[in-house]
């Protein structure tokens, strides 16, 4: 048999816990299915002694992380995490050294795909990240491979566990938004800085990296438009629901006739798309592709066995010795990401009100949509008796986004309005 695989793991956490399972269990599979072994030989994390439930006593142990690109390993599996410090570090050092580099760690790659990939390009070395993407779900496989042969019009979907996981239950349950935030936590879910997840910032990191795949382009982090779910209450997934919708955060790169538009928000989402039935920690992605039409990827998109799963896939691809650019195309081929203004994208979309209670507040609000130009589709009114304040929630028909925020523009600081508005956009 060929010589094993030699990995050396960085960070022994939920997806570094997990990774050293699946290959201790699913052992001789995988084994068969490589073509040869793969071998765990060196270990770092920051606390040796932590009981993690596995044995790591066979391992060599490496206290400095940044020192497992010089042991005697053949790719580097960083499961560290955080977009700059060790895990940076460790990966420039590793494909510097010219061994491969397998990380599930969406930050760094959304700040330095593009120079880690130069790198791995010009060492000629796999660099590999389908556990940074949707978890378990194999959809940069699905895009790098199995969608290649297609112009990609649109790529969207869950792409944060997490916030899916609270959406979910809020609904389901009625509950609040910190007690569940709080269990997914304990489910490992979340980011170590969970606002990373509730601000869309997570999601956003996945989707410039999809985007990448998908469309050939340059990675754009910044190019992407993000808010999160902290401003959803228990009322809009109620009126939601009235309305014949779920709130779903989900990530949408398309190509428009002036550039991609990339952005991350939290959306209503017509209870007839599969989206709206994706729960708890589930992520979905749609692809249209112009031959291929359209494709659903479905499945865990945290915690530790997918995850796991997605990271060990990479290495028997690398010990079977399948593998290609980073992403889609050599570098020298990605097109340079050109932005579309968010503005200028058409669509309906959900707001929400509390109003005062005063004469004529209904005709002010009416009046300000009128001079943006964004016409009623349907209005709910609800009062609230305990504070005289009401609940006014509205949907548009399609309009420009830009003319959206220009109706709430006009209506900012108003006598009229007890609360900030908030809005959501819906899915078509
Ligand atoms: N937990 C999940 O469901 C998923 C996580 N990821 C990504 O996988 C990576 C790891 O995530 P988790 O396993 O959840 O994190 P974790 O917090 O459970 O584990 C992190 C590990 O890295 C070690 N570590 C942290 N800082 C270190 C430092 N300065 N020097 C040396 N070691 C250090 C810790 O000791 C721990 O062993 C992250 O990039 C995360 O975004 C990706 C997909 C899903
Ligand atoms: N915190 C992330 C973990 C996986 O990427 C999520 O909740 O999706
Ligand atoms: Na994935």
């Amino acid at each position: 048999m060929t010589a094993a695989l030699r990995v050396a793991l960085a960070g022994l956490g939920t997806v570094g816990g997990g990774v050293i399972r699946v290959l201790q269990q699913n052992r001789e599979l995988i084994t068969r299915r490589a073509g040869r072994p793969i071998e765990i030989v060196a270990v770092s994390a920051r606390d040796r002694s932590k009981d993690r439930g596995v044995d790591i006593s066979g391992f060599e142990w490496v206290d400095d992380t940044s020192a497992l690109a010089a042991c005697d390993a053949d790719v580097v599996v960083e499961l560290v995490g955080g977009a700059d410090g060790p895990a940076l570090a460790l990966a420039r050092a590793t494909l510097a050294a010219g061994k491969g580099f397998v990380t599930a760690n969406k930050a760094m790659l959304a700040h330095h795909g593009l120079e880690l990939a130069n790198a791995a390009e010009g060492a000629k070395v796999p660099l590999k990240f389908e556990a940074a993407v949707a978890g378990g779900i194999p959809v940069i496989k699905g895009l790098r491979e199995g969608a290649a042969a297609n112009a990609i019009d649109r790529v969207y979907g869950i792409l944060n566990g997490t916030c899916n996981f609270i959406l979910s239950k809020m609904e389901a349950e009625g509950r609040d938004f910190a007690d569940v935030l709080a269990e997914a936590q304990a489910l490992g879910y979340a980011e170590s800085d969970p606002s990373f997840d509730i601000d869309g910032v997570d999601a956003a990191h996945k989707l410039s990296i999809l985007s990448s795949v998908a469309f050939g382009m340059k990675p754009a982090f910044g190019d992407v438009a993000v808010s999160g779910i902290r401003d959803v209450i228990a009322a809009d997934i109620a009126e939601a629901a009235a309305l014949g919708y779920r709130v779903r955060l989900v990530g949408v790169a398309e190509a428009g006739a002036s550039g991609l538009f990339q952005r991350v928000h939290a959306h209503l989402v017509p209870t007839h798309h599969p989206l709206a039935h994706v729960t708890g920690s589930t992520n979905a992605v749609v692809v249209d592709g112009n031959y291929v039409g359209r494709l659903l990827f479905q499945g865990a998109g945290a915690g530790d066995g997918p995850t796991a799963s997605a990271v060990v896939a990479d290495l028997i691809d690398i010990a079977r010795g399948e593998f290609g650019p980073a992403y889609a195309m050599p570098v020298a081929s990605l097109a340079e990401a050109s932005p579309a203004p968010t503005g200028e994208r058409r669509g309906r979309a959900y707001l929400r009100f509390t109003l005062a209670d005063r004469v004529g507040v209904l005709a002010e609000i009416a009046a300000a949509m009128r001079d943006a130009g964004v016409s009623i589709e349907s209005l709910i009114q609800r009062a609230a008796p305990e504070d005289g304040t009401a609940l006014v929630v509205i949907v548009t028909h399609e309009a420009p986004e830009s003319h959206v925020e220009a109706a709430l523009e006009r209506l900012r600081g108003s006598q009229s309005l007890a609360g900030e508005p908030f809005w959501m956009h819906i899915l078509d």
